[in-house]
């Protein structure tokens, strides 16, 4: 089967400290600009991964593992240092609330402005419209501007949004948390509807049981590097103390 996404050793650095104290700066100065002022975070290191199309994949870890900095590169937001990301098909969904939204435009205009940076055509867009809203339960207040929508709203028309553009590829990183339960509900059981369709999925979450009724396959980071690529229980096991 083709793969869906292609992650070649790729690696991702983060600069810690832009500036240091003004006497750091002139010795670092007088002794000839030796070394490098800013400090670096190796968030990815050497990186690869194959995902082929239709696999639930769970990227799993402790915090600052990597999991959300590898999900940007896989959506495009983030680029490696080194090392190149592959995707085939359409990729959507929800890394950031809110993001590619615009605070003063109305949920209305945002589910167009958002639509489009997803790759949909305005007329999909007008034919989606009333499925999207009705999605995410926004009603009256898709007229109002979303600076004035709580964080689950943000959440609810985003989703909502993603899941209408029939992606192939769908991205969700641990954002479904802010929704309350029966959004959630309603969230899993499209994923989980997408997953049966044979879209390819992968979930980044510390919801250990979730992702295992979602994912087949667990992927473990550790220091921005993949320690594990198993069946999810086999990692979710190891997650919990098992072996
Ligand atoms: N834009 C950034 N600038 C600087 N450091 C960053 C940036 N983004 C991520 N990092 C660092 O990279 C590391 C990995 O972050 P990442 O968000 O990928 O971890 P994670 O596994 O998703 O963690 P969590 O479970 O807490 O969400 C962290 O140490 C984080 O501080």
């Amino acid at each position: 089967m083709a793969n869906a996404i292609e992650i070649r050793n790729i690696n991702k650095q983060f600069v810690l400290r832009h500036t240091r104290s003004m006497k750091e700066a002139f010795v670092w100065l007088v002794k000839g600009r030796k070394g490098d002022l800013s400090e670096k975070f190796h968030a990815l290191k050497d990186v690869s991964l194959n995902i082929e199309q239709g696999e639930t994949v769970a990227l799993l870890g402790l915090n600052g593992s990597g999991k959300s900095t590898l999900l940007k590169h896989i959506s495009g937001v983030m680029r490696p240092d080194s090392g190149s990301v592959g995707t085939r098909g359409r990729v959507a969904g929800l890394i950031e609330v809110g993001a590619g939204f615009h605070h003063d435009l109305s949920g209305r205009d945002n589910v167009y402005l958002n639509g489009a940076i997803l790759g949909m055509t305005e007329e999909e867009i007008n034919e989606k419209f009333d499925s999207i809203v009705e999605f995410s339960e926004i009603g009256q207040f898709i007229d109002t501007e979303v600076k004035f929508y709580s964080s689950g709203m943000y959440l609810r028309l985003a989703f909502s949004v993603a899941v209408h553009t029939d992606p192939e590829v769908f991205l969700v990183d641990e954002i479904l948390a802010v929704g309350d339960e029966p959004f959630q509900k309603k969230c899993i059981d499209k994923i989980k509807e997408l997953a049966g369709e044979g879209k390819t999925l992968v979930v980044v979450s510390h919801d250990l049981d979730l992702v295992s009724r979602i994912c087949e396959r667990g992927v473990l980071l550790e220091h921005g590097q993949i320690i594990m690529d198993a069946p999810v229980t086999e990692v979710v096991n190891r997650m919990r103390g098992g072996s």
